[in-house]
């Protein structure tokens, strides 16, 4: 909590509030009722001296009416004393006239009449009113005093009287009573205290202000004394307070403390108020501040418990209802990306897969390309449907020249196939389609499978223009697999291998064809004279390697032109492909025959002499001689010209160039004949050893 900046920046504003606002309300206060205070403390202790003031004035106007009263009452003494001297003189004058008293005796009469009448007056004389007066005024001095002993002004204040000859008439120290105090100044202007409180007495600003000393400190002047005065002229005295100043101010002294520990304590209560407000405010604050870092470091299990019914208990739930659903956020997109990365590594095992597969393909491909036989075609299939689905089982079916389906490769576990494979009727034989075959389905039952639990994909070997086979995928079923999504699965990557393979065995097909036509003669079927120099090439190469002869014998056509001019040149054609039927039947298998070119057809044969060679020429001049066209009037007899290599020629053009020689020679003497090399050219021939 003390740790909490947020309560240390509130609670110190809180205590700099305070304490500006009772500095304010003490600053504003405390020097004006101070002053207010003191100024009703000198008002008191003026209506104090006014009072004793009155008190003494009205003594005075009692003393003064009962003066006049016994005045007025001696006046009319005297009055009556005056009839009674007149009286006196009347009844003088009578006995004067009566009697004749003479002068002396009329005045001592008379005299004794007026002390008659004076001594009848007794008491009611002038010295009478004055010591009564007297009399009196002593009665009020000492009323006065005992007045004056018992008034305060403030606490140590008092009054006291002096008379305007400076002696002190009444005082609470009664050994300054009667002492002249004109010589007592005043320490600050250094002049007659008494004088000074004369001159002040009854003016409008009637007071005196000094220093004096107190009496817990004798003789020390530095304590600011006030005094008010006012003056008795019936009786000439000056009637004065005095009293200290601090004395005065103490009410305001005692309210400034007061006002100061209420102040005080208005802190104390306030800091303490303040400190347990700001707590119970800012503890659940500074918890919620807890929860929402730990919030934000992560911990979403983090909660408040605040349980209260107000604003920040709102507030607390809210966090919490707000954490709560962030929480539940967090653990549905913990959960999505669960699932994402399930299926990510689910995409990545099929990207791997399919990585794999393509590269097998690819594998397939470069394979395929090296291939030159259709058995290398199916044994590449065959590696690669191991690689691809290595725990199924396949057969591969090729149409032979007899459209019939002819087992060409298989793999894996097919002992639970029939023997025969697929029945004509099967959709993919029949349409090149692809056949399913899923246990348990009417629809698909394939006679092939007397197991009920077998499934199997038929994808045909689909050509341009022709169904050229079959290959058959097994695939083994584990419990509980869908069969359907099994094929589903396996029947696009088997269909690109079918496809493959089909394109390969086509393309082989199509290169043997056109090799075939390449090297061979369209009209007769033999080998072209292309063919017939690479074949001679080669049966040159085998003798120079592994020694030997090897013979050939270049046949022409007698007056072919002629044919042609009489017959036409469709039996022309005729003639050259009988001739090259009859070639074709007479030679070895071993042998080659040739058309090479025209009416000209050549033989190679290995492995012949020159007498071998001679007897094959003869043969086959004779079988064409014997030859039976019925559209022709005619025989059809061939010349021919023999050489052997390597006696009669080290190279194919050289030993092609004798035979045409000795051909010729055999055309020049008289055509449907043979002429060795031998006879043409005697000294290429071998001498005789003698
Ligand atoms: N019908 C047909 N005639 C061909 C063919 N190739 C070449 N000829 C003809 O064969 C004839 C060959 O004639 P020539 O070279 O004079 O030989 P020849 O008439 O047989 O005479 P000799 O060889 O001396 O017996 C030419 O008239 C060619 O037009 C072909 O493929 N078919």
């Amino acid at each position: 909590m003390l740790k909490s900046k947020l309560f240390l920046k509130t609670y110190a504003g809180i205590i700099a509030c305070v304490m500006v606002f009772a500095a304010v309300s003490y600053l504003s206060s405390v020097p004006w009722l101070r002053d207010l205070l003191e100024h009703q403390e000198e008002r008191t202790g003026r209506v104090v001296l006014d009072n004793v003031y009155e008190l003494a004035s009205s003594a005075q106007q009692e003393i003064l009416a009962w003066q006049e009263s016994a005045l007025r009452m001696r006046r009319h003494d005297l009055r009556n004393l005056l009839q009674l001297v007149e009286t006196g003189t009347g009844r003088l004058e009578a006995q004067n006239g009566a009697q004749h008293v003479n002068a002396e005796t009329a005045t001592a009469i008379l005299l004794e009449s007026i002390r008659l009448a004076v001594d009848e007056q007794g008491n009611s004389g002038i010295d009478y009113i004055e010591e009564e007066v007297a009399a009196r005024k002593v009665i009020l001095t000492e009323r006065l005093r005992r007045h004056l002993h018992e008034t305060r002004i403030a606490d140590s204040g008092y009054l006291f009287v002096f008379d305007g000859g400076h002696e002190m008439v009444i005082h609470p120290n009664p050994n300054i009573e009667g002492v002249n105090v004109r010589e007592l100044l005043n320490p600050i202007s250094n002049r007659s205290l008494s004088s000074e409180l004369m001159a002040a007495a009854d003016t409008p600003g009637d007071r005196v202000v000094y220093k004096w000393d107190k009496p817990s400190d004798p003789g020390n002047y530095i304590y600011d004394k006030v005094s008010w005065v006012r003056y008795l002229p019936a009786f000439d005295w000056y009637i004065a307070s005095s009293v200290y100043r601090d004395e005065l101010q103490r009410t305001g002294d005692q309210l400034t403390a007061r006002i100061l520990a209420i102040h005080g304590l208005i802190l104390i209560v306030t800091l303490i108020g303040a400190y347990f407000f700001l707590r119970r405010i800012i503890t659940p604050i500074c918890r919620l501040a807890e929860t929402a870092t730990r919030v934000g470091d992560g911990d979403l299990s983090a909660s408040t418990t605040i349980d209260r019914n107000d604003e920040i208990g709102i507030l607390a739930k809210a966090f919490n209802a707000m954490v709560a659903r962030l929480r539940d956020q967090f653990h549905n997109m913990e959960h999505r990306v669960a699932e994402r990365t399930t299926e990510l590594a689910q995409t990545v095992r099929n990207l791997e897969d399919r990585s794999r597969e393509n590269a097998e393909l690819t594998s397939m491909s470069e394979r395929l390309l090296s291939c030159s036989t259709e058995k290398q075609v199916f044994a590449a299939v065959t590696q690669t449907c191991k690689a691809l689905f290595p725990h199924d089982a396949g057969r591969a079916y090729l149409v032979d020249s007899d459209d019939q389906l002819q087992l060409a490769a298989q793999w894996g576990n097919n002992a639970h196939l029939v023997p025969e494979g697929p029945a004509p009727s099967c959709t993919a034989t029949r349409f090149g389609k692809v056949q399913r075959h899923v246990p348990a389905t009417e629809a698909s039952r394939c006679h092939q499978y007397h197991d009920e639990g077998v499934a199997s994909l038929c994808i045909p070997l689909q050509t341009e223009d022709a169904m050229i086979g079959i290959i058959e995928l097994i695939p083994t079923i584990e419990r509980g697999e869908d069969v359907s999504q099994v094929l589903d699965n396996r029947q696009p990557l088997m269909t690109t291998v079918v496809e493959h393979a089909a394109l390969t065995v086509s393309n082989l097909r199509l290169r043997e064809r056109l090799r075939q036509q390449s090297i061979k003669d369209s009209l007769t079927g033999l080998f072209n004279r292309r063919r017939l120099e690479e074949a001679l090439a080669s049966e040159i190469s085998r003798v120079k390697r592994y020694g030997g002869q090897v013979g050939i014998v270049m046949l022409d056509v007698d007056h072919f032109k002629r044919i042609n001019d009489c017959y036409g040149h469709d039996i022309g054609d005729k003639v050259l492909s009988n001739v090259g039927d009859l070639l074709g039947r007479t030679v070895r298998r071993e042998d080659i025959a040739c058309r090479y070119g025209g009416e000209e057809f050549t033989l190679i044969i290995p492995e012949a002499d020159t007498k071998g060679l001679r007897a094959l020429a003869e043969l086959v001049r004779s079988r064409i001689e014997a030859m039976d066209l019925p559209e022709l009037a005619e025989k059809v007899t061939v010349s021919a010209g023999t050489a052997l290599y390597p006696t009669h020629g080290q190279d194919v053009h050289s030993l092609l160039k004798v035979a045409d020689i000795a051909l010729y020679e055999a055309k020049q003497t008289g055509r449907n004949r043979i002429i060795d090399a031998d006879e043409v050219l005697p000294e290429l021939s071998p001498k005789e050893s003698s």
